[in-house]
């Protein structure tokens, strides 16, 4: 398989090469850019030196017409120009930003506040939440990678919500991201000085993601309801963790929800259910394309509590797209992904 990479240079594209390196059925990787065109990308990333000694290339739609995939890891508001002309020329589109995610053109600009993609590319692209669309992506031209957030969040909500095992009217989901979730360009909040040693808020009831999640909400498990959603920077390079606080529905119990989650993922390699709260923490699986899920009920309140982690790089991110990919291809899902976490 021929693999091209648009924004190779950023942290998703780099976590695409480090997966796609190792990937039985790739056969060439070639990296593209909008800045830096013929610069030799391991004289930038030494660390790639003899996997990556290529240069970067512009970005040209009939160059790229030539790969059988085409994985876009870019900033919003681009891929909505540059992928549309490529539905139907030959390659796979996966796209990693939020460009193809939304249905509603408006709904984007109201969000994004930026230009949406033509209505008929949004259409045609599927959304690229593996577990729960694989059917759609295995046909798919052009994939709408799912944000981070969102996969974190919809993996551990949607069994529950879809069995209706907890009321879907009061959701509320705290959530909080490593900084390698804002990318490689450097802003005031991402400056070290300023984000070590503190937390903060961000964001704050305006996240991009917020409509994400309520569409694959109504989508996948039928239910149309409005979220109260927060995110947070914690100061660690990856992971999210996601928390959401859900009164359960009368007579459903801690084991029933347990028993729900474990029974939508029994066979799906990527999703560990937790049932020792003492185990559910990013560095389980920072590096991986895990997803771990851990549920308990307070039974004062009789309020789930839903945490999940991933590391937004890889299940958030490359790893997911890949994931993907393989779908694409009839691929097992864990080619060229199944590697243990970091943990330290
Ligand atoms: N970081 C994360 O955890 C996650 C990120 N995402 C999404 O994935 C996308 C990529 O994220 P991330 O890798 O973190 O971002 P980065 O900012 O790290 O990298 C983006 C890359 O895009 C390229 N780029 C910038 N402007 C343009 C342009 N106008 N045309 C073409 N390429 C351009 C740049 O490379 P060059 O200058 O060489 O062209 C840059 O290296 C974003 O949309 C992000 O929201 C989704 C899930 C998780
Ligand atoms: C820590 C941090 O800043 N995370 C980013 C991650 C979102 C992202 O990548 O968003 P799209 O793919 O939807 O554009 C954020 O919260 O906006």
């Amino acid at each position: 398989m021929k693999v091209g990479i648009v924004g190779a240079t950023g942290y998703g594209g780099l976590e695409l090469i480090r997966f796609l390196h190792n990937h039985s059925a790739v056969e060439q990787i070639e990296l593209f850019t909008s800045s830096e065109e013929g610069v030799i990308f391991s004289s930038k990333f030494g660390h790639l030196v003899q996997i990556a000694d290529t240069p970067l290339q512009k970005i040209d739609h009939d160059v790229l017409a030539q790969y059988d995939v085409v994985f876009a890891s870019t900033p919003s508001g681009v891929t909505s120009e540059l992928l549309p002309p490529l539905v139907g020329k030959g390659p796979k589109l996966i796209d990693l930003s939020g460009d193809f995610r939304l249905k509603d053109p408006t709904s984007y600009e109201t969000w994004y506040g930026k230009k949406a993609a033509p209505f008929t590319s949004l259409q045609q692209s599927v959304y690229g939440l593996t577990e729960w669309n694989s059917e759609a992506i295995r046909q798919a031209t052009l994939i709408a990678n799912p944000g981070c957030y969102p996969t974190a969040v919809l993996l551990s909500l949607l069994p529950l919500l879809k069995e209706q095992l907890i009321d879907p009217n009061f959701l509320v989901i705290d959530a909080k991201s490593g900084i390698s979730g804002a990318g490689n360009k450097p802003s005031q909040t991402t400056h070290f000085s300023e984000a070590n040693e503190n937390f903060s808020i961000y964001k704050m009831n305006t996240h991009q993601h917020i409509p994400e999640i309520e569409q694959a909400i109504s989508i996948f498990a039928h239910v149309d309801t409005t979220i109260t959603f927060n995110t947070h920077l914690v100061p660690m390079t990856r992971g999210i963790l996601a928390t959401t606080y859900a009164p359960v529905l009368p007579g459903i119990t801690e084991a029933q929800l347990v028993a729900c989650l474990q029974t939508t993922y029994e066979k799906h390699p990527f999703v560990r259910i937790v049932t020792d709260s003492n185990s559910l923490a990013t560095n389980r699986v920072k590096g991986s394309n895990y997803c771990d899920i851990l549920v308990k009920v307070d039974s004062r309140t009789n309020r789930a509590t839903i945490v999940s982690v991933i590391d937004n790089l890889v299940k958030g991110a490359a790893g997911q797209a890949i994931q993907n990919m393989n779908v694409q291809f009839d691929l097992p899902q864990t080619t060229g992904l199944d590697v243990v976490p970091f943990f330290i």
